[in-house]
């Protein structure tokens, strides 16, 4: 099987899809983000980080915008999630169909898209968008949901994979400084499709946590992409320690 999904001379779309999750498995998948503005946020950039991931073990990666996944796509062969991060309404992540063939024609593998219930930029369903994607670009849809219910909607819409990507980022849902470990565990035992687990998971504990609890593939972004970030946290967490005065 090939890492990147490419199926035996004999097996057909069935076959590609297996060997897509089977490639990620039990296994990392590295997010290669930057927001707008800030330094790092260069497409060069972000395929330098995703093949410094890639050299680290990472069995796939996620990444945002259209030039990001075409350098990322051209210099990795490995399983690739895409989004396309846009727009300033509630649905932000891949809002429209032509946000999401943008990212298939990208060279995404699995396209990543709000999975929530709420109405989207262009009107369609979920399940319309799911189709969509399917029916003109053959490939998987990751669906990021933020709470059980959504899960479950998302895997009735046909998405291929629920990701928890968005617990704790919409209104409703449960948020905190960690990973929601619960919805990742009643979502991979109640769902017929993979679940990634996703969203605020900064440490080895908290990944292996998630498989245990029957994730199929675990993405970290920040903790490991996001420089500024973590010299937040090591800033604060020296500053809290260092006696005063
Ligand atoms: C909510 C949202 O917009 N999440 C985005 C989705 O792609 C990214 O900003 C996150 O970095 C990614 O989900 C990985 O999560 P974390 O960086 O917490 O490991």
């Amino acid at each position: 099987m090939s890492p990147a999904g490419q199926p035996g001379p004999d097996a057909g779309r069935g076959g590609a899809v297996n060997a897509l999750l089977a490639a990620v498995r039990g296994r990392a998948i590295v997010s290669c983000q930057a927001y707008p503005g800030e330094p790092m946020r260069d497409a060069d950039t972000m395929c330098r980080v995703a093949q410094a991931a890639a050299a680290g073990g990472a069995a796939g990666i996620r990444a945002q915008g259209p030039e990001d996944l075409r350098r990322i796509r051209a210099a990795l062969d490995l399983p690739l999630i895409g989004l396309w991060k846009d727009g300033a309404d509630d649905v932000f992540i891949t809002p429209t169909i032509e946000h999401a063939f943008e990212v298939a024609a990208a060279g995404a593998d699995i396209v990543a898209l709000d999975g929530t219930g709420r109405p989207r930029p262009d009107g369609r369903t979920l399940a319309q968008t799911v189709r969509a994607v399917h029916e003109h670009t053959g490939r998987l849809v990751m669906a990021d949901v933020s709470t059980y219910d959504e899960g479950v909607a998302a895997a009735d819409a046909g998405a291929d994979l629920v990701g928890t990507t968005l617990a704790g980022y919409t209104p409703y849902s449960r948020g905190g400084p960690g990973p929601d470990l619960d919805l990742v565990g009643r979502l991979s035992r109640d769902l017929p499709v993979p679940v990634i687990a996703e969203g605020r998971i900064h440490t080895t504990e908290q990944a292996a946590e998630a498989i245990r609890r029957g994730a199929h593939a675990v993405v970290v972004g920040t903790a490991i992409t996001h420089p500024t970030s973590i010299t937040r946290w090591f800033a604060r967490a020296i500053g809290d320690a260092c006696p005063p005065g």
